[in-house]
């Protein structure tokens, strides 16, 4: 999930790698054979092996080129699984923030060309304490799962969704205008505290969250500028009773 910006850099590395493995092969194929003639000739045995020499750079570029191909291709999607697997949280399959991190940088260096205005949205569970307390650390997980999938369920696509860390998500909203952050913020917030988690004695669990939304204000708005702005918001909504959403933008809210 989530790796556009990426992708078409291992194709163009990897069609490279081919020119220049190949090219490289050829090249000690052919000095093979010039080598094999020098040796050879004035020898009376020589013309027994013109023909194998002709055909060695024939056969030892592609014996050569394509067991080393066929590595560097299997690492390089070795590589790929690892980033995937240490960019993604493993309770939430989420993304972790270092990934989200790297990412939505990349929304906000794309967003003039793009002609969007990227938010952000903090969302921290209320009360997460008690649900740990009461019903078990497993349920406290099995709702941090359910707010997950409640997120990525109302995203679009190009969004980010992230654990931030405990029971604090980030949305980061790349492919927006800033327009769209209050109602998708309000729609977020009510999503999750309609979650209704079935626990093995036959109740249902559920939860709520405090959200900080801001949106981005052009080239030299940085990330943590960003984060930090979403953070205050967030402080605001959980002083203000939690269970809602609070834009840094909206003094009134
Ligand atoms: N089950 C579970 N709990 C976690 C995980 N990570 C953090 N927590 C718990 O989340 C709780 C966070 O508690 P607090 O920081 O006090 O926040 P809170 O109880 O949600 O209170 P407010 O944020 O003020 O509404 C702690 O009890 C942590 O143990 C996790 O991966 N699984």
């Amino acid at each position: 999930m989530q790796y556009p910006p990426v992708d078409s850099l291992p194709r163009r590395r990897h069609w490279l790698r081919v020119l220049v493995i190949t090219a490289v092969a050829t090249a000690a194929s052919l000095a093979l054979t010039a080598l094999i003639v020098v040796v050879a000739m004035g020898h009376e045995w020589a013309p027994a092996v013109w023909l194998p020499a002709t055909l060695a750079p024939m056969l030892i570029a592609p014996l050569t080129a394509w067991p080393i191909l066929s590595l560097t291709y299997a690492l390089d999607a070795a590589h790929a699984a690892l980033r995937e697997v240490a960019g993604t949280d493993p309770l939430t399959q989420l993304l972790h923030r270092g990934r989200f991190t790297e990412l939505f940088e990349h929304d906000l260096a794309q967003a003039a060309q793009r002609g969007t205005t990227p938010a952000l949205l903090i969302l921290d569970l209320d009360h997460f304490k008690q649900v740990n307390d009461q019903h078990g650390h497993a349920a406290g997980d099995a709702l941090l799962r359910a707010v997950a999938r409640t997120l990525c369920e109302r995203v679009r696509d190009g969004d980010r969704v992230a654990r931030w860390g405990g029971e604090e998500f980030v949305v980061g909203l790349g492919a927006h205008t800033g327009d769209e952050l209050p109602a998708l913020g309000q729609r977020l917030c009510e999503a999750i505290a309609a979650i209704r988690l079935p626990l093995a004695d036959g109740t249902t669990l559920g939860t709520s969250a405090s959200l900080g939304g801001a949106r981005w204000r052009g080239p030299g708005d940085s990330l943590d500028a960003l984060l930090l702005r979403a953070d205050a918001a967030l402080y605001r909504a959980k002083q203000a009773g939690r269970n809602r959403l609070c834009l840094t933008d909206d003094p009134a809210s």
